[in-house]
């Protein structure tokens, strides 16, 4: 069987290659570890709670209705950091392809989290379909608005933890020439620089990169994530580097900022302004590709 369910994960294994896997948590529907080729692909910490008391610190939490935290919105601003997708059991519809295995898992007011569902009381339903390919892992989501007359007004982004080597000898390709809010300097800027690299803590929202742009993490020259995206035109990337790490309870062990890297397609600078009976989906692709330096 490629797909176990159990009461509370899915895991499926691709069916040409047993050393290719992806683990689902249902709760938050975090993607909490993906082997390729017998290799871990995601960064998760050893401290995360998978028991569904927080949301999971490291793999790929989904974050919903909004990003960070909202001052302005009358229902948003509600929410704690991040929304209410990664605090709610999803629930597991099933597997709906054979081959490349894939999942599909469901929210909406019925199943979230009830105390803040109470905080946005809106009418939608999400469907996230997870596809485990023999080379790739592909998570697309689906957001339809089920009023009959109210806007559903939200972000959305793949809070994507990537496992590496070394931070230090890491960086990350394909955004230059993009604007992007600096959230430690608390300043927008366009980013100069050929590639982002880390020595400190790292936390920027690039905005609206152009779509054909492939995301890459190279490790010493070599790619070792390339990330497609589609209808997610912002990505946030963030490493918390040594304080940051020391003051998330979760986060362990203490130097694991060293071994990760956030790279966060969503769409964040604004919001998605979704009118009744309408839906609008899109996709994040983790694969491996060749060095394709784009922009520099
Ligand atoms: O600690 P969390 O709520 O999971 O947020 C973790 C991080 O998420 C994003 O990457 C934000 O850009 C960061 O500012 C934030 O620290």
């Amino acid at each position: 069987m490629s797909v176990e369910e159990t009461s509370t994960e899915v895991i499926l294994t691709h069916p040409e290659n047993k050393q290719t896997s992806v683990k689902v948590l249902k709760y938050g529907a975090t993607i909490f570890s993906w082997i390729l080729n017998g290799k871990e692909q995601l960064w998760l910490s050893s401290a995360a709670k998978l028991d569904g008391s927080k949301p999971v610190r490291g793999g790929i939490p989904l974050v919903f209705p909004v990003f960070g935290k909202n001052d302005d919105d009358e229902y948003l601003s509600k929410l704690p950091q991040h929304g209410l997708a990664r605090n709610s059991t999803w629930e597991f519809l099933g597997q709906v392809s054979a081959n490349p295995p894939t999942v599909q898992f469901g929210l909406g007011p019925e199943n979230a989290n009830p105390e803040l569902s109470k905080l946005w009381p809106l009418d939608y339903s999400l469907i996230l379909t997870v596809e485990l390919g023999a080379e790739h892992l592909k998570t697309h989501i689906e957001v339809n608005n089920t009023s009959s007359d109210q806007l559903l007004k939200f972000n959305w982004l793949f809070h994507t933890y990537l496992k590496i080597a070394d931070i230090e000898d890491t960086m990350v390709s394909n955004l230059t020439g993009t604007k992007l809010y600096d959230q430690m300097l608390k300043e927008s800027y366009v980013d100069k620089q050929p590639v982002v690299s880390f020595h400190e803590e790292l936390d920027r929202i690039y905005q609206e990169v152009d779509s054909d742009r492939l995301i890459q993490v190279i490790d010493k020259g070599h790619p070792v994530h390339t990330i497609k995206r589609h209808n997610l035109p912002d990505a946030v990337v963030w490493n918390p580097w040594v304080n940051k790490s020391k003051g998330m309870a979760d986060f362990e062990p203490k130097s694991g900022f060293q071994e990760m890297v956030c790279v966060e397609p969503g769409h964040v600078h604004d919001f998605i302004e979704l009118q009744p009976g309408k839906t609008w989906e899109a996709y994040q692709l983790l694969y491996k590709d060749s060095l394709n330096y784009q922009v520099v």
